[in-house]
């Protein structure tokens, strides 16, 4: 299908959790603020895109994850795949919706099962998605992860995989059934450095070959950006820039995506960019008020930071939520939307937590 309709379209969407309630709060009736995950993400994938959405522990990305594969039900807003909203999904559509979105999970040890080999793992992932020509496939696919010759995987078991090859059979459980979308949850974190390259590597290659789209989410920039296009940045449950990648590195407006992009080692020392990292953390998603999720961080820190900022477009494809960017009188994106020479320099980013 390549009308122009997006793979896949999130409109506002939303997942608040109850927090768990003790006895005497239930007898008191005390209400309890909600557990605000996921508060009003927006992004759209087309075909062959790969997008990425990187934040902090506990900004919301598995949430926000599960909750499009339907392992959480939205508390708002939509989520369509190929146009069709998923909540009108009946059992043959989401039998069909399981084998168009494969997932690539962040840990390769617990994600196959320990007693089942290679060829019967994917196997397995043909038949529940009814798919012929089974022993071709599972040689093919091998071959395209770079498990090669293929007779020397398909009879191993998961212990007798490093977790580098862990990791190219769940690649390799995701593909062959033709996927249209993988949603890849931070795949490399658990593999060492020299693994993750060619991890990424393989999978950037294979993004190309295949014509999937990715959602790939993550906690670190630098793999995020070697292998999506575009970055979605996330704070407390919220997107708070979206940029095409290699504009956020060298350009990146909001203060809490400055911090994060200085915070990047840079490989030439005589670089001169300063290198600082963010201390604290943000605080827990719950009863959020309306003002901006980073301020009590944010050395730019206004009184018009009380109120919650737009999102909105500064540039051609690059869209922040930061009021620094918008013109309060007029009403839009403020046009002088380039951040200033002392806005790049983390040091005003502040690193207090309270
Ligand atoms: N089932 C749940 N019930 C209640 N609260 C939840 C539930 N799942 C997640 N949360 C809360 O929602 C917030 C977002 O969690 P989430 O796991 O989505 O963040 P994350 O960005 O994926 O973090 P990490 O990278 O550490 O997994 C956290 O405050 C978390 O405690």
């Amino acid at each position: 299908m390549n009308d122009g309709t997006p793979v896949l379209e999130i409109r506002n969407l939303k997942k608040y959790f109850s927090q768990s309630t003790s006895v005497l709060d239930t007898l008191l009736r005390r209400r309890q603020d909600m557990i605000q995950a996921v508060d009003g993400v927006s992004l759209t994938l087309h075909e062959n895109e790969s997008h990425g959405v990187i934040g902090e522990s506990g900004c919301g990305k598995s949430t926000l994850l599960k909750t499009l594969i339907g392992l959480h039900e939205p508390t708002e807003g939509q989520i369509l795949f190929h146009g069709r909203d998923v909540s009108e999904f009946g059992r043959s559509d989401w039998k069909e919706f399981r084998s168009n979105v494969q997932i690539i999970f962040q840990d390769p040890f617990n994600a196959l099962d320990p007693k089942m080999t290679v060829k019967e793992t994917l196997l397995e992932s043909l038949k529940i998605h009814g798919m012929d020509d089974r022993e071709r496939r599972v040689e093919q696919v091998l071959k395209r992860v770079e498990l090669q010759p293929p007779e020397k995987y398909v009879d191993r078991f998961p212990r007798q995989l490093s977790g580098g090859e862990k990791q190219r059979v769940s690649i390799a459980r995701a593909l062959i059934v033709e996927p249209d979308l993988i949603l890849a949850d931070e795949p490399v974190s658990m593999l060492d450095v020299s693994t993750q390259a060619a991890i990424l590597n393989l999978l950037s290659d294979l993004m190309e070959d295949v014509g999937a789209s990715m959602l790939y989410i993550s906690h670190d920039l630098s793999t995020v950006s070697y292998i999506c296009q575009e970055i979605n940045v996330m704070y407390l449950g919220r997107i708070i820039e979206r940029a095409p990648t290699q504009e956020l590195l060298d350009n990146p407006r909001h203060p809490y995506a400055q911090a994060l992009i200085n915070a990047i080692p840079i490989p030439d020392p005589h670089h001169g960019r300063e290198r600082t990292t963010l201390e604290g953390a943000p605080r827990d998603p719950i009863g959020l008020d309306q003002g901006c999720r980073f301020r009590d961080r944010c050395g730019k820190r206004m009184d018009i930071c009380e109120q919650m900022p737009a999102f909105v477009e500064v540039e051609d494809g690059v869209e922040t939520a930061c009021h620094l960017y918008y013109d309060h009188e007029e009403h839009v994106p403020a046009s002088d939307a380039m951040p200033d020479e002392s806005m790049t320099n983390t040091a005003d980013v502040a690193t207090r937590n309270d």
